[in-house]
């Protein structure tokens, strides 16, 4: 099939090359010219894993074009995918404007029979306007098809979850779309769900608050467990044995980040109340992930009385391991609070450190390694859970502190080698913290 996609964001892209990758021939197109032009010449704007690889070897064997020219890019294609942002407003609402936009300066290069898929996350009736839109602006005597396609892969494992996803919902009103939609997808061998446009709009938002829902409920569990002697680890282990419950998901920590949840679940939650929905378990969860942003501090404030002139080093920018993203990453607000308190803050990433800089400037400094980050530091604190933080010779490194006090706010230091820090003091997140004090001697 001919395939032209629109965006050539994490979704976008990751799209457009893993369609290329199962055969279609694919065009991707932009209007930020600069991304254009890395991507001809075969580099990813993005940190993604195995992308730029799959994003050569398509460009390579002929299935894989980068344009920002509408012309170019949607003469003779089957299929149009949506995927620009649909950020967050000011009020918290999905800000359409990218789709509108894109939507009316497409109708003009549109051909009759064309199907219009929006993969963007939308809220519920979205794909309504933008048919609007498009058939206002497009030649008169042409029909078009529209549907909805949500997507769901994760950053970091973005092609993984593209080639290999757990369902596909293809919403629309009628059979011959939603096979056409499916037979682009059959080569991924991926259960296929097919509802009605309304639903697959909602099931993708409905599926993030309840992700994240998951999250701040097992982040409210490991407060509890502070407080009362108990282990979160364990506690999820046997909840999440429970077929019913899931493992997943049930990651105690400093709460979530990045591009999606934050702003879908505030999305959701503003379009049931906009229906007359008052969803004040969404209202909970984005409290408690907000309390659980500013953890890491509290616990740092109440162990070292004031955090002035203290040294922080800050293991982790990202919201998330593997990748650069920096969107909504609980690195800022950390970094925030912790400049309120007059602490000093060095960070190290292994690649969100150039992301890091547009976003918080000189309000810290960086480090090239784990090493240069905690010289002279009084703390750590663990904020992305980067397999570097989890197997590297990590505890080797914190031994070199004078006294390494590590605030662990991903639970991911192996336990198994803390024994090699003769001192120190190890605070991961609701479960026991353990002092050392010369245990060599003992
Ligand atoms: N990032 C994720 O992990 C993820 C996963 C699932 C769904 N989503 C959803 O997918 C959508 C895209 O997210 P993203 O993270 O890939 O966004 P992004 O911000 O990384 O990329 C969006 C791209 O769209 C381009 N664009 C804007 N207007 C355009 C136009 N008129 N024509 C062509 N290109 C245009 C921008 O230049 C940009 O490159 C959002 O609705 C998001 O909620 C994101
Ligand atoms: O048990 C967990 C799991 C995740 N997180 C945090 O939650 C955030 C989001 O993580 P994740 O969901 O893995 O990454 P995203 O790339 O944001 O993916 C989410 O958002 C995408 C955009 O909508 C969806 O497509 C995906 O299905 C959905 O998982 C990150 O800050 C994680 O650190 C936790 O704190 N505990």
């Amino acid at each position: 099939m001919k395939i032209s996609v629109l965006g050539t964001g994490y979704v976008g892209l990751s799209t457009g090359v893993c369609l290329a990758e199962i055969g279609h021939f694919v065009t991707c197109i932009d209007i930020n010219q600069h991304k254009i032009g890395q991507l001809c010449q075969g580099k990813s704007p993005i940190y993604e894993p195995f992308l730029e690889n799959l994003l050569l070897k398509n460009a390579d064997e002929g299935r894989l074009k980068f344009t920002s020219s509408y012309l170019n890019g949607l003469e003779g294609t089957d299929i149009i995918i949506l995927a620009v942002g649909t950020p967050q407003s000011e009020d918290g609402s999905a800000d359409l404007s990218y789709i509108m936009k894109c939507a009316k300066d497409i109708a003009p290069h549109l051909t009759d029979g064309v199907t219009v898929v929006i993969k963007s996350t939308v809220p519920v009736g979205t794909n309504e306007l933008v048919e609007k839109i498009i058939m206002s602006h497009c030649n008169n005597d042409i029909t078009i098809n529209m549907a909805s396609n949500p997507e769901f892969l994760r950053q970091g494992s973005a092609i993984n979850d593209t080639l290999h996803p757990d369902r596909i919902i293809i919403g629309a009103n009628s059979k011959k779309v939603a096979d056409k939609i499916e037979e682009m997808y059959l080569p991924l061998k991926a259960p296929i769900i097919k509802t009605s446009i309304r639903s697959a709009e909602l099931i993708k938002y409905a599926s993030n608050a309840f992700l994240a829902t998951k999250i701040s409920y097992i982040n409210q569990i490991a407060n509890l467990c502070e407080m009362v002697g108990a282990d979160v680890n364990d506690i999820a282990l046997g909840m999440g044995t429970d077929k019913r419950i899931g493992l997943s998901f049930l990651q105690a920590g400093i709460g979530y980040g990045g591009s999606c949840f934050p702003k879908d679940v505030k999305a959701l939650h503003l379009t049931a109340e906009k229906h007359g929905i008052q969803f004040s378990l969404l209202k909970e969860t984005m409290r408690i992930n907000d309390e659980q942003q500013e953890l890491l501090v509290k616990k740092a404030k109440k162990r070292f009385g004031s955090l002035k002139s203290k040294k922080i080093a800050l293991f982790g920018l990202s919201f998330k391991p593997n990748t650069d993203d920096m969107r909504e990453a609980p690195s800022i607000k950390i970094v925030r609070l912790l400049s309120n308190e007059g602490a000093n803050v060095v960070a190290y990433d292994p690649v969100a450190t150039h992301n890091a800089r547009e976003v918080l400037g000189n309000m810290i400094s960086y480090a090239n390694s784990p090493e240069e980050a905690i010289l002279d530091a009084d703390a750590v604190f663990i904020v992305t859970d980067w397999d570097e933080f989890k197997h590297l010779n990590i505890t080797n490194i914190l031994k070199k502190m004078r006294c390494p006090i590590i605030f662990d706010g991903r639970n991911c230091l192996d336990e198994s080698m803390l024994h090699l820090l003769e001192i120190g003091e190890y605070y991961p997140v609701g479960r026991p913290s353990v002092i050392f004090s010369n245990q060599k001697s003992d």
